[in-house]
C-alpha cells in the first residue's frame, strides 16, 4: 500500500530540485543552518481563546497550553492526538495565521512570535501550510494555474522561465498533467485537488510545511498516494514538515519524530521508534493500541479509552490525562508531571510510566477498559 511513487513523479521531483538549485539567484540561496540548529524552535507556546460563559461571564479555552519542541532542517515531526487536543491551533500559530497568547516561535534563529505584516512577508516564502480539506481550500472560480501562481504573484516573484512555466513544472512535480493548467478544481478528484494544494505550498520553495491533516478527507487508497508524494518531496527537496494527524498509522509512515498531544499539552515527544515501540506515557500507549495492525507493542493488551476528553475551559489539575488514566492515583491530581529527556526525545515524567503489560491490570479510576487481545 505504501509503495514508491510513480516513475514520472520521482523524476519530476528530482529534476525540480536540481533545477531549483541552478535557477536560484545567489541572493536567494540562504545558508542552511547546521544540523544541530533547529529550523523552528517553539517554547512555552500557548493559545487561550476567550469565550462567553453564562450571563456576561468570560472564560478561557486553553486550546494550547505551553508547548516546547524543535524541528530541524529536513525533519518531519508528527503532531498527534485526539480531536480537540490543540493540533490545528498549534499549526496555525506556527505559520502565524493565529496570534499566540504566550511563548515564542523562532524560525532560523529569528523570533517571529509577533512579527508584523512586513516581517511576515519573507517568512511566508519559507513557511507554508497545506490544509485538511482540499475541497474547501481551493477557490472554485479560479483555474489551477491561477491558484498555484497566487503565492508567486502575491510575493512579487517572477520565476526565470515565467509564471506559467513554473506552475506547469509544479503540476508535474506533484504528478498532475501540466496541460491541465486551465482546468478548474471541480474537474479534479479529491486526491488530485490535494496535489494542487501541495503544488501551491511548494511554489515559493519553502523550508518548512505545516501539513494539517492533509489526507484525512481522502479515501484510504488515495491517502497512501498523497502521503507517498509528500514523503518523496520531503526527501528530494529536503523539506521539513510539521505533520498534523490523528491517524497514528499514517504518521508512522511519514514522520521521523512524533509529539503526542493531550488537552493542549505534549505528553510525550521522541523518535518514531521510541514512541511506537517503547511508549512511556499511558496515553501514548492507549493511542497506539488503537491501531489495528500494531504488532510491536510488546506484551500487553488493547486499551480502549472511553469517556470524553475534559473541556479545555477547565482542564483537570495535576496530570491532565488522569481522569481517563487507568493508573491514576492521588498524586496525579496534585502534581503536574514535567517533560523529561529520554533518549532522542522527551517523555512526561508520568508518576506511573508504562513499563510492562497493561492487560489485566486493575485499579485506576477512570473510564478506560483494558481488554486482552490475542497476538
Ligand atoms: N476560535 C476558537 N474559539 C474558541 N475555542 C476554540 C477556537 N478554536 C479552537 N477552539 C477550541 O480549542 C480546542 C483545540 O482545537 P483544535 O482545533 O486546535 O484541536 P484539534 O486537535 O486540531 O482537533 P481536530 O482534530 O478535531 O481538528 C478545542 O476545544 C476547540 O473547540
Amino acid at each position: 500500500m505504501w509503495g514508491s511513487l510513480g516513475e514520472r513523479e520521482e523524476r519530476s521531483a528530482a529534476e525540480y530540485r536540481s533545477r531549483e538549485r541552478r535557477q536560484a539567484p545567489m541572493s536567494e540561496v540562504s545558508v542552511a543552518p547546521s544540523a544541530a540548529e533547529p529550523l523552528l524552535r517553539v517554547r512555552g507556546l500557548a493559545k487561550h481563546f476567550p469565550v462567553r460563559t453564562g450571563f456576561r461571564g468570560q472564560s478561557l479555552v486553553r486550546a494550547v497550553d505551553g508547548l516546547d519542541f524543535d524541528v530541524r532542517p529536513g525533519e518531519t515531526l508528527g503532531l498527534v492526538g485526539e480531536s480537540g487536543c490543540g493540533k490545528t491551533t498549534t499549526g496555525r500559530m506556527l505559520v502565524r495565521l493565529l496570534e499566540p497568547t504566550a511563548g515564542t516561535i523562532e524560525f532560523e534563529g529569528r523570533d517571529i512570535t509577533h512579527a508584523g505584516r512586513r516581517q511576515l512577508r519573507p517568512l511566508r516564502q519559507d513557511l507554508q501550510i497545506i490544509f485538511q480539506d482540499p475541497y474547501a481550500s481551493l477557490n472554485p472560480r479560479h483555474t489551477v494555474g491561477r491558484i498555484i501562481a497566487m503565492p508567486l504573484q502575491v510575493n512579487g516573484i517572477e520565476p526565470p522561465g515565467g509564471v506559467k512555466a513554473r506552475v506547469q513544472e509544479l503540476l508535474e512535480i506533484v504528478g498532475l498533467n501540466p496541460e491541465h493548467y486551465n482546468r478548474y478544481p471541480h474537474e479534479f478528484s479529491g486526491g488530485q485537488r490535494q496535489r494542487i494544494g501541495i503544488a501551491r505550498a511548494l511554489a515559493l520553495r519553502p523550508k518548512l510545511i505545516v501539513a494539517d491533516e492533509p489526507v484525512s478527507a481522502l479515501d484510504v487508497s488515495i491517502q497512501a498516494q498523497v502521503v507517498n508524494l509528500l514523503r518523496q518531496l520531503q526527501r528530494d527537496l529536503e523539506l521539513a514538515f510539521v505533520f498534523i494527524a490523528h491517524d497514528l498509522a499514517v504518521v508512522r509512515h511519514f514522520c521521523q519524530r512524533v509529539a503526542v498531544m493531550y488537552l493542549g499539552k505534549i505528553v510525550e515527544i521522541g523518535d518514531r521508534v521510541d514512541i511506537y515501540e517503547r511508549p512511556q506515557h499511558p496515553y501514548t500507549r492507549a493511542l497506539l493500541s488503537a491501531i489495528p495492525d500494531v504488532t510491536k507493542l510488546g506484551p500487553g493488551g488493547r486499551i480502549r479509552l472511553t469517556g470524553d476528553v475534559p473541556t479545555p475551559l477547565d482542564p483537570p489539575s495535576g496530570c491532565r490525562f488522569r481522569t481517563r488514566c487507568w493508573k491514576a492515583q492521588e498524586i496525579c491530581a496534585t502534581e503536574e508531571p514535567a517533560l523529561v529527556s529520554r533518549g532522542g526525545g522527551q517523555a512526561i515524567a508520568c508518576h506511573f510510566p508504562e513499563s510492562g503489560p497493561v492487560a489485566g491490570e486493575s485499579g485506576g479510576t477512570a473510564g478506560v477498559t483494558v481488554e486482552e487481545v490475542s497476538k
